[in-house]
Order: C-alpha cells, then sequence, then structure tokens
C-alpha cells in the first residue's frame, strides 16, 4: 500500500457534521459556520515519550491521541466536531498496526460525532501522532482560565493519580497480582475519557473557570491562578482517588494525584451561588465532581496555589508536574 492508498483507505465515505462542504480530497478542508465560536487546539502523541509498544496497543494509541485533543475542547466548553491527523509512519509498523490506531480515532470520533477531515502522511522514524481537533461554543460560554474569581469554589471531575498508577503497574517489575482493579488503572492509563458530557452539561452557568488536567493538578491549577490572578487554596484529603488508589506506595500516590497528568478529568471554580447547578449538571452527566478548595477572597493575591494539609501548614503548591522541556 503506497501514501495515496493509504489515504484512501482511512478517508471517510460520509460526514455526520452537516456543515462540511470538502473534508479530505483536495488541498484542504471546508466548512461553515455562523454564529458560534470556533475552538481549535492540537496536542501530539510520540512513541518513547507518550507510549511505548510496551503499554499501549495500536488502538490505544489512536484512542488516547484523539481523547487529549477532545480532553482541551472540554476545557474550553466547547462541542467536538472535526479533527485532522498528522502521522510519521516508522517502517518497522505494519499497516494493520497503522490500520487499528485508526480504528482508535474511529472509536472516540464516533461516539462525539466527529468527521477526520484532513492530516498529512510521512514517514519516519518514530511513531509521532498530531491531532488536530475544532469544535463550536456559544459566545457567552468560553471556559477560560482566567475567569475565575475571589470567593469561587475549586472543583474537579473524576479521581485523579489513575492514569499514572495505571502506567506503574504496566511497566513496574513486581507483578500485578499484587493489586486490586488492574484493569481499571489501566484502562484509564489507555483510554481516558474526556469530560465533555460534564462539560456541556453546565452549560447553563455563565461564568466558569476550567482546564483539563493533563499535566497533574499543581499545574493546572496554577495555570488558572496566574491567568486569572487569583491564590487558590486546596485541601490536600479533598482530593478525590479511587477506592483502591491507596494500595500504592505513599510517595506514588502524592506524586501521581498532584503530579502525575494524562488523567484528563476537568479542575475548574465556579461562583458558590452556582454550585448547585454544578452538582445537577455532574448528576445527569454521571460525572464524579468533587468540591477540594477554594479561590482566596483576601486583598494580597498573587496568583499562587496553595495546600492544606490536617495538622500540618500550608505549603504553596508549585507549577510542577509532567513538563516537557524541564533539562
Ligand atoms: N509549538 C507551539 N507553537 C505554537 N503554540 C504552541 C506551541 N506549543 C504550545 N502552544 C500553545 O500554548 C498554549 C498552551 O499549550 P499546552 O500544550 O501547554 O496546553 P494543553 O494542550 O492544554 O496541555 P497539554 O499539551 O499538556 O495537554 C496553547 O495555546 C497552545 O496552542
Ligand atoms: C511510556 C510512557 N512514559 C511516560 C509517560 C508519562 N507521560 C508522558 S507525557 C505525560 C504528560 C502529558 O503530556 P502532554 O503535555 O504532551 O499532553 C506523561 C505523564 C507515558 N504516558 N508513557
Ligand atoms: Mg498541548
Ligand atoms: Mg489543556
Ligand atoms: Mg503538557
Amino acid at each position: 500500500m503506497d501514501e495515496f492508498q493509504f489515504i484512501k483507505h482511512i478517508e471517510q465515505n460520509f460526514y455526520r457534521q452537516s456543515t462540511i462542504r470538502k473534508g479530505t480530497g483536495d488541498d484542504a478542508a471546508v466548512f461553515t459556520q455562523n454564529y458560534q465560536e470556533t475552538v481549535v487546539a492540537k496536542d501530539m502523541l510520540v512513541e518513547n515519550v507518550h507510549f511505548s509498544r510496551k503499554t499501549m496497543e495500536p488502538f490505544h494509541i489512536g484512542y488516547k491521541g484523539l481523547a487529549a485533543n477532545i480532553s482541551d475542547l472540554a476545557a474550553m466548553g466547547a462541542s467536538p466536531a472535526f479533527y485532522l491527523v498528522g502521522i510519521s509512519i516508522p517502517p518497522n509498523w505494519s499497516i494493520k498496526e497503522i490500520e487499528d490506531i485508526y480504528n482508535g480515532f474511529k472509536a472516540i470520533s464516533n461516539h462525539y460525532g466527529m468527521d477526520l477531515i484532513g492530516g498529512d502522511t510521512v514517514s519516519g522514524n518514530e511513531l509521532v501522532l498530531s491531532v488536530t481537533v475544532i469544535g463550536f461554543v456559544n459566545k457567552n460560554r468560553i471556559r477560560y482560565r482566567h475567569l475565575a474569581k475571589d470567593g469561587d469554589v475549586v472543583f474537579v471531575t473524576g479521581h485523579l493519580g489513575d492514569s499514572q498508577a495505571g502506567l506503574h503497574l504496566l511497566t513496574s517489575a513486581t507483578s500485578m497480582e499484587r493489586f486490586n482493579d488492574v484493569d481499571y488503572f489501566i484502562h484509564r492509563h489507555r483510554m481516558p475519557t474526556p469530560r465533555v458530557k460534564f462539560s456541556k452539561a453546565i452549560e447553563t452557568i455563565p461564568r466558569v473557570s476550567l482546564n483539563d488536567i493533563s499535566d497533574g493538578l499543581a499545574s493546572e491549577a496554577n495555570e488558572i491562578a496566574e491567568a486569572s490572578q487569583v491564590d487558590i487554596i486546596i485541601f490536600d484529603k479533598k482530593i478525590p482517588s479511587h477506592p483502591s488508589y491507596n494500595q500504592f506506595p505513599l510517595n506514588d500516590q502524592k506524586k501521581w494525584k498532584y503530579f502525575g497528568g494524562e488523567d484528563f478529568e476537568l479542575l475548574g471554580t465556579v461562583s458558590p451561588s452556582d454550585w448547585s447547578k454544578l452538582e445537577e449538571a455532574a448528576r445527569i452527566s454521571d460525572t464524579r465532581l468533587s468540591k477540594i478548595g477554594y479561590v482566596s477572597d483576601k486583598k494580597d493575591r498573587s496568583g499562587r496555589v496553595y495546600l492544606e494539609r490536617t495538622g500540618q501548614s500550608r505549603i504553596q503548591l508549585k507549577k510542577e508536574g509532567y513538563n516537557h522541556l524541564s533539562r
């Protein structure tokens, strides 16, 4: 199969989005849009950085590559519509394996009614995916990070630390039989759920600041605090974790839930007067929701995040976490 046959092979034969005028098959894609805001994001997945052939099957690579991108749309309040895929294919990957990556894309794109409308195919030494997603959101419902205000409630969806726990189970030398809920943690690592349902369910709330957790809670909370120029206080004991999470070494538990990343949960802030609406949205979207802290209303704020631990002094939670260029 050559490059052009490959493209023919992965093209969709019908489109779900009615706004599409031209998908794949010309020099570029064309879609029409009139009243909503268009939201665009790109995230890459690189062999031996984001995954190894030991930790992920090809299907998972495609699934997670698109899930990470959809998560950024959810973090802006946008509904996913389109995606484009740049792929560099090494000679030692079979066409069957590449097809399975695309089966991963198809599985999750199907779920959100998304269409593949373009991309690029090249050969290379390592498998690299560069995915671009496009979504839409109503003008006054964009969930910028800079929207946090004094006195807001700080919340997070789901459980934190699961993804790195899953990676640990996949890579550590100790036998998996020693652990409970192995399949759960591995699934959370390989096939994370972007919180689109929750993001749509909170549409009735006028102001929410939101960030998705790709680099860890500490990093993402600092991004909200810096962008909004507020101080955030987080309660250590309120961080939600899976009932079996306490089976891992204490140090790892702490490391993964604050600095691990790849959980793709949503972290945000909302006015206390809208908290009950948020709870209702969590209920109807079947999403776990936890109140984990608050935005300080003191005057001397500096865009920092602090961690409150029972019986111990308050410490600053620095912007540490997964960082590609920390060298
Ligand atoms: N190489 C680049 N060129 C142009 N803009 C970039 C580049 N890398 C990142 N950005 C932009 O910087 C901002 C922050 O990107 P970042 O990747 O940190 O956010 P994210 O996608 O939410 O996190 P993550 O990649 O950890 O999932 C975004 O606006 C992004 O588009
Ligand atoms: C084999 C293997 N080794 C390490 C990791 C951990 N990891 C890689 S990228 C990342 C943060 C998010 O990246 P980005 O900022 O690009 O979204 C994390 C936690 C992994 N998943 N697989
Ligand atoms: Mg990114
Ligand atoms: Mg993000
Ligand atoms: Mg990152």
